[in-house]
């Protein structure tokens, strides 16, 4: 299997987020995907290319112009306004308040765009994200061209990144971008199987009026996890998406019996749907000691999850999410890998 990577995604290194009412150094540290890089060489899975670049015109189908616009100014404008550390936002436009005008502050701008303070800026930030971007379409147009299965190990990830909103360490949705650019090349139906410990609720948001590409969300029950605002059962999708999105919260402590249970839901909804392409959010924050996250994956669960997702025969594009055990981040996310090789 090919590996799309850039280097450039070291920096966004450095940059602080808000635990539990202390700054500290982001879990979503340079050194995830260097793990994983460093797996993928020593278990021989294949090729890792870089990326070509490619424009924002698929970006600027999922994302909201003002807000693709913003992303690269960030930490100019902190900077100018005499600031260091991490560019973070210090207000949102929350209910009762005007979420029409976007104010000039960068603090506050960045506010209008984030439904959280979890999506810091450094000076390298953006440049991450672009190569982030442009690793997830090298990796789609590489699928598109035939490979039948092909890795983006992006970063920074991409499925918390709504039209207009950043946030949970997501600024360009790799993954919506992705399944729109396969859509522009002509792919009728994409489905997205997110299978991050945490609800892609920007993936969700973007396509939740769409009937061309299907949405499908195993994750933490929001009633108690993060992203909290959005990941319900009930949540089917309106208008023309109407049908074609679903969730499937788990409880604290899901291993893998009830896991599998929803993958299998999920795998038959997705055959149902006879889409051309299969985009995977991979996150590996199931994991049972990943150090935010409150699954009980095994190690020796992530080969049986590639193993199901290549029984459904169809060309597959896995791109990087979430997970933070670092020590095992690379066996975990690549044996998700070997596990659709060796099927
Ligand atoms: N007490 C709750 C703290 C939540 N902290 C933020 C968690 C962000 C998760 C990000 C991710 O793993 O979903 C992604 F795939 F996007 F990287
Ligand atoms: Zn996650």
């Amino acid at each position: 299997m090919k590996t799309v990577f850039s280097p450039k995604h070291a920096g966004h290194a450095g940059n602080l987020e808000l635990l539990a009412g202390e700054m500290l150094p982001a879990f979503e540290m340079p050194s995830r995907a260097e793990f994983i890089r460093g797996r993928i060489e020593t278990v021989g899975l294949g090729p890792i290319l870089a990326p070509e670049p490619f424009d924002l015109a698929s970006a600027g189908k999922v994302h909201d112009a003002g807000y693709l616009n913003f992303l690269p100014t960030v930490w100019d404008r902190w900077a100018a306004e005499g600031r260091g550390g991490t560019a973070l936002p210090f207000a949102w436009p929350t209910r009762g308040l005007r979420g029409d005008v976007p104010p000039q502050a960068v603090e506050a701008l960045h506010g209008y765009y984030s439904f959280d303070g979890g999506a810091g800026f450094v000076a390298g930030t953006w440049e991450a994200i672009k190569s982030s971007h442009d690793t997830a379409l090298t990796a789609a147009a590489l699928v598109n061209g035939g490979e039948r299965a092909v890795f983006a190990l992006c970063r920074p990830p991409g499925h918390h990144a709504g039209s207009s909103f950043m946030g949970g360490y997501c600024y360009v949705n790799n993954a919506a971008v992705a399944a729109q650019w396969l859509r522009d090349q002509g792919a009728g139906r994409v489905s997205i199987l997110d299978i991050d410990y945490h609800h892609g609720n920007g993936t969700q948001q973007i396509f939740y009026r769409r009937g061309d590409v299907q949405v499908l969300n195993l994750h933490a029950d929001p009633m108690v996890e993060y992203p909290f605002f959005l990941g319900h059962a009930d949540e089917r999708g309106e208008g023309e998406g109407e049908g074609f999105n679903h969730n499937y919260p788990m409880p604290f402590g899901t291993a893998w019996e009830r896991w599998s249970e929803a993958l299998e839901d999920a795998c038959a909804r997705l055959a149902a749907f006879t889409p051309d392409v299969v985009v995977v959010s991979l996150g590996v924050d199931t994991f049972e000691k990943d150090p935010i996250s409150k699954f009980r994956l095994v190690t020796e669960d992530f080969p049986k999850i590639g193993r199901r997702i290549a029984a459904l025969g169809l060309p597959t594009l896995i791109v990087m999410e979430g997970g933070y055990a670092v020590e095992e981040i690379g066996v975990n996310a690549v044996g998700v890998l070997t596990g659709f090789e060796d099927a």
